[in-house]
């Protein structure tokens, strides 16, 4: 059992595919001649061959021939024109699993052959450093081993959890995308600090390092974020002039929405 005899395969080796390969390898649950890779793109096949030595082609059939995982890492316009090129190459003991954000798992279900095996995952950017957050949902036709299988590759580059279909296209507003709004944030935060006259590069590791700081807090303790804001705003201090300012200008409402809206482009994909 595990993954140790196991073919990864991924199709697509942009941002997330590349990332996932790099996360799997690193973690040494696989060894680099057992993934398989493919792309349309050559200069990014020839770049994770020269750098990780995986198998690559730029044909996806020859990915699914040989993989009994497979990654499907394309965007979400693409992947049923993707599936309906190598589908004739599925065999009802191979396990397919997406990351494309908004497509259903019976749209996906239905446009491979009846009775293959499909597991749905959202995973985040942070992959790339080994913390992204995962969400798994199993479709109708994968066994218990399938799930265990997933959570261990999708483990390697983070945290992994089974979520319901329903909770996806929050979870995508939140965790998905979520880091493309956390940027801005230490960057503005970096600007700040430079207008007050540190140098750039401290400016973004203080900011950053104090984003790091902040999610730890609220991860490992049992404190809610609203308690740990008062732990650090001191009467007639500087935390609560700051904040004064960050309210005026409606930061909880725009962060709400933000997930509020991608959850519903989410939910558009699928359509
Ligand atoms: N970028 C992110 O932060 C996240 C992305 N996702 C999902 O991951 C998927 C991939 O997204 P990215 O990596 O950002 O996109 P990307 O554009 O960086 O990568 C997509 C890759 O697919 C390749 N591709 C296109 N057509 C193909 C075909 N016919 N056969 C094989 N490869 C083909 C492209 O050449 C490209 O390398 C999307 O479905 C997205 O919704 C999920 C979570 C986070
Ligand atoms: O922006 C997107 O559609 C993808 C899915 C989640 C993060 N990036």
């Amino acid at each position: 059992m595990g993954l140790k005899n196991k073919n990864i395969g991924l199709i697509g080796t942009g941002k997330m595919g590349s990332s996932l390969i790099r996360g799997i390898l690193k973690s040494n649950i696989v060894d680099s001649s057992n993934v398989y890779a493919s792309d349309i793109y050559n200069q990014s096949l020839e770049n994770l061959q020269n750098e990780l030595g995986i198998n690559v082609s730029n044909d996806n059939k020859q990915t699914v021939m040989n993989s009994d995982i497979i990654i499907l890492a394309v965007k979400p316009q693409v992947i049923r024109k993707v599936i309906a090129g190598f589908k004739d190459e599925m065999t009802e003991d191979k396990l397919v699993i997406s990351i494309a954000a908004g497509v259903p798992i019976s749209e996906i279900e239905d446009e491979l052959n009846s009775g293959s095996k499909l597991i749905r995952v959202m995973p985040n950017i942070a992959a790339t450093v080994g913390e992204s957050s995962s969400a798994i949902c199993p479709g109708g036709n994968t066994t218990n081993e399938d799930v265990e299988n997933a959570l261990e590759i999708f483990k390697t580059v983070g945290t992994a959890r089974v979520v319901s279909e329903y909770l996806m296209d929050a979870f995508t507003g939140v965790s998905g995308s979520g880091p493309a709004y956390i940027f801005p944030v230490i960057e503005a935060m970096a600007d700040g600090a430079v207008y007050e006259g540190l140098d750039r590069k401290n400016a973004l590791t203080f900011a950053a390092q104090t984003v790091l700081g902040a999610a730890k807090l609220v991860l490992e303790t049992d404190s809610h974020p609203a308690e740990l804001k008062d732990m650090v705003t001191s009467p007639g201090g500087t935390t609560i002039r700051g904040f004064h300012e960050l309210e005026e200008h409606g930061i909880r409402s725009a962060f709400m929405d933000a997930v509020i809206e991608s959850s519903k482009r989410s939910r558009e994909l699928g359509k």
